[in-house]
């Protein structure tokens, strides 16, 4: 075999190589970033591998996109009668891809398209002409070209090419992977025997295109693990031979550390055209460089149960849609339907989209959203049809963003476990998992105002509205005990820290409100401005219990003061204090 290797050139060109019995490379290359997607963002160029089988039958897998139709043809020609071609086959299609598609299948109109199920019905819809001469296969299909040559296919679907396939050839034990085990880098070795030298083209190239759908990267790996290759022949980057193992190994492990983030964020989207799917990918990176984990979901691949299972788990969301005809696509309005059934509103949301001239769904997205009172994370990203470089950037930058406030909030969230089970009673310590919404109780006698800091309270009644108050007797509340008692119950909110003012210490030394922005509500008690909420309050009963009061007040009036945030919640390392 002549791994024949071509002088380096600056400009685009088409390397051709043997790599096995009857098999040709053809690798259109660029040592110039080939487009502005994150995943080329390293600068090291890129090859768009194609190869040719010929057997008795002739097989071009992969040919490449636009940029290189004519260089590549050029050179197809030279090692192939396009007369005798007999089939195409594709690892995925796009439609960059079928500029170079058109040309061979108008030259050669005896050529099939040998694709997956969903490539075959997007070729299909697109070019309705084509129609007769497309083959859709499934995994158990298989491609006889003679000479051992005994094709079998292995569809492998992820989130990001929903028509993934792999094809494996027993002859020469090559596997054709497509967009796995690949790498962005242009150079004129064919093969990885200098792997160790690939390893952060090969990680970041995985972090681009797979860390946000690795559970289907899994699936897809267990699929192809068992073939028995002997060497990955990937859509990009040099063909994988003497570290095919390694590289397994690597990504599943890759797979693994992705899955075992402690935060993750559910990524929902739907894109017709490819847009908006740019945006989601670039959002992602910002996140995954954080050591966020990303579930990638396409709305239009993902059933019911499976977003209501992902929202369930995920600590934030972001969802993101085109605009097509003033409206959300169908798939999108279901995924909006569960996530506003199912997460809870202390998750973080986000928005994004594109669109063309009016962008109704980012708007439904956002406005639906913002009425439930999800907080998000960045503020809504809109992008006129296709993104530019700068829009990526901004995508990126919201990830990075998002994620840094989902730890801030995570931490905020944690209780401190730190309390070991000799010095604290276990009882206790189960009775402090019990939390509550943080409140400053507000009272008043003539001048003076007090503030009672607190998490026992409780909505008691719908009508009258009124609410279950515990206070300790060492929290000195003899303002709010006697029934006509007045009061204003202020909610506070997350992520401000308001409390600090009213904790004992505080109290004790200084005048709380000096520090705070307040108005005097109706009945006299001050109104934090800070708070999320407050309730004023007149109080009708009191209970005498164990070492506290029990009291319960009805709420003569109340009102929002902050529209977007959620409120504040106290956790406790035991139940036997405050
Ligand atoms: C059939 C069709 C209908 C569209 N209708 C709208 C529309 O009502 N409002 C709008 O702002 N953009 C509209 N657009 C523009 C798309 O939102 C825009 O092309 C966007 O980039 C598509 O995103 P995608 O590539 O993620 O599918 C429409 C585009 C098409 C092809």
């Amino acid at each position: 075999m002549s791994a024949a290797t071509l002088t380096p050139s600056r400009k685009k060109d088409v390397q051709v190589a043997e790599i096995g019995k009857n098999t040709l490379i053809l690798r259109s290359r660029t040592w110039e970033r080939l487009k502005f997607e994150v995943e080329y963002s390293r600068q090291q160029g890129t090859t768009a591998n194609s190869y040719l089988i010929q057997a008795d039958k002739k097989v071009l897998i992969d040919p490449p996109g636009e940029s290189f139709t004519e260089i590549y043809l050029q050179q197809l020609t030279q090692h192939l009668d396009i007369n005798t071609l007999d089939y195409i086959v594709l690892g995925h299609v796009n439609p960059n891809r079928t500029a170079t598609l058109k040309v061979l299948l108008a030259q050669a109109p005896q050529v099939k398209l040998v694709c997956s199920r969903p490539a075959a019905n997007a070729l299909k819809t697109v070019f309705p002409e084509w129609e007769s001469r497309i083959q859709s296969v499934r995994s158990e299909n298989t491609l006889d070209l003679g000479q051992g040559h005994y094709l079998s296919f292995i569809t492998v679907p992820t989130p990001r090419w929903a028509d993934g396939l792999c094809t494996y050839d027993p002859a020469t034990k090559i596997l054709y992977t497509d967009k796995f085990f690949g790498a962005h880098i242009c150079e004129d070795t064919l093969f990885d025997e200098d792997w160790k030298r690939l390893g952060v083209e090969r990680r970041y190239y995985f972090d681009c295109l797979h860390a946000p759908q690795a559970k289907q990267v899994e699936v897809a790996l267990d699929k192809l693990t068992v073939l028995g290759a002997k060497s990955y022949a990937p859509a990009h980057g040099p063909v994988v031979r003497y570290s095919l193992s390694r590289f397994t190994y690597d990504y599943r492990q890759w797979c693994q550390a992705q899955k075992s983030q402690e935060l993750s964020v559910a990524l929902l989207y739907a894109s017709a055209y490819g847009n908006t799917a740019i945006l989601a990918n670039a959002i992602a990176q910002g996140l995954i460089q954080n050591a966020v984990n990303v579930e990638l979901i396409n709305c239009e691949l993902v059933d019911p149960a499976e977003i209501t299972r992902i929202i369930e788990a995920c600590d934030g969301f972001i969802i993101g849609s085109p605009t097509l005809g003033g409206h959300a696509p169908t798939q999108i309005q279901t995924a909006l339907g569960i996530v506003l059934s199912t997460a809870a509103k202390t998750k973080l949301a986000g928005v994004f989209g594109s669109y063309g001239w009016s962008g109704e769904a980012i708007d439904l997205l956002e406005s639906k959203l913002r009425d439930a009172n999800y907080r998000l994370g960045f503020e809504t990203i809109r992008v006129r049809f296709s993104p530019t470089p700068e829009t990526i950037k901004q995508c990126e930058l919201s990830g990075t963003a998002f994620a840094q406030t989902l730890k801030k909030s995570k931490k905020l969230r944690t209780p401190r476990q730190a309390v070991t089970e000799t010095h604290v009673d276990r009882t206790e310590q189960a009775v402090g998992r019990i939390i509550g919404s943080l409140c400053v109780v507000t009272t008043r006698d003539r001048e003076t105002h007090k503030g009672i800091l607190t998490s026992w309270v409780s909505q008691a009644t719908f009508n009258p509205p009124g609410i279950v108050i515990a206070i300790t007797k060492e929290q000195n509340a003899d303002l709010m005990r006697h029934p006509g008692d007045k009061f204003v119950l202020n909610i506070l909110k997350e992520g401000r820290n308001v409390r600090r003012y009213f904790s004992r210490q505080s109290v004790l030394d200084d005048n709380p409100f000096a520090n705070l922005s307040t108005q005097t509500a109706s009945n006299g008690c001050l109104i934090v401005n800070e708070a999320l909420a407050y309730l004023e309050c007149t109080v009708q009963n009191q209970l005498e219990c164990g070492d506290g009061y029990l009291l319960y007040a009805v709420v003569d009036t109340g009102e929002v003061l902050e529209n977007h945030g959620v409120t504040a919640l106290e956790h406790r390392k035991s139940g036997s204090h405050y």
